[in-house]
């Protein structure tokens, strides 16, 4: 379960890019966020594998509260998440193979479970056997692709995406979509953000909407 209790954040330099934010997602559910552009859904996003942490209030995961978590516990917490974030570029200048074992790698994973497990989260994505190819060589639905066997590899029960069919052409969206409902068919609790709440729509997520850092729809008092 993940909870928000009146959350606020305040960037350096004054912006309030939350403020007052709660709600509860329970496990297992699929949650959509959206919101017109600067609402604040990447910064709420980040609070989650605390990339930022919030000015007030706090965020809690299965009890634990992660806001004031310090930095040393952090990658524990983050072996549990997967992260397709809008910074959550894939190394250019290696394969696909090694951009899926990063985490296990930075994790210390065995390299014979690891490359057994990056097989099987490239079979997820539909990419099975294309562990030797280089990202530029691949489509950018494709690279998306290897973003998310990536953030899978850990077997997270918790996936979060920020925008992840941005920039995609509609086909590609609707596979990328259909990928995020498939693992949250599986169990997983998914969030992600979007602009076009219409290709998740068919799966009846929970939906959060941002509007200029408050919650307008989908929260908890
Ligand atoms: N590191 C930062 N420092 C200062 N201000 C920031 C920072 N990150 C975001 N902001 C500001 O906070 C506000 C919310 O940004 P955020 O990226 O969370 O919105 P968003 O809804 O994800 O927007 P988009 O859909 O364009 O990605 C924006 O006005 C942005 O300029």
């Amino acid at each position: 379960m993940i909870v928000f209790d009146q959350v606020a954040k305040r960037y350096p330099g004054g912006y309030t890019a939350l403020a007052g934010v709660s709600f509860e997602i329970r496990h297992g559910e699929l949650v959509v966020l959206s919101g017109h552009s600067g609402a604040g859904k990447s910064t709420l996003l980040k609070l989650i594998p605390v990339i930022e942490r919030p000015t007030a209030g706090s965020v809690s995961i299965n009890g634990q509260d992660v806001s004031r978590m310090p930095a040393r516990a952090i990658p524990y917490l983050r072996r549990n998440l997967g992260l397709v974030l809008q910074e959550s570029r894939l190394l250019f200048d290696r394969n696909v193979f090694d951009n899926v074992m990063l985490p296990l790698v930075i994790t210390g994973h065995p390299p014979r479970d690891g490359a057994r497990r990056v097989a099987a989260a490239l079979e997820r994505v539909g990419l099975a056997g294309r562990e030797r190819e280089l990202p530029a060589g691949l489509s950018g639905g494709e690279q998306q692709r290897v973003a998310i066997a990536r953030a899978i590899v850990n077997r997270p029960s918790i996936l979060i995406a920020d925008e992840p069919t941005a920039h995609l052409d509609p086909d590609y969206a609707h596979e990328i979509a259909e990928l995020f409902r498939s693992f949250n068919s599986a169990g997983v609790t998914v969030v992600i953000s979007t602009h076009d709440a219409t290709l998740f729509a068919a799966s009846r997520p929970r939906r959060l909407v941002l509007h200029k850092g408050l919650l307008v729809e989908g929260g908890e008092a």
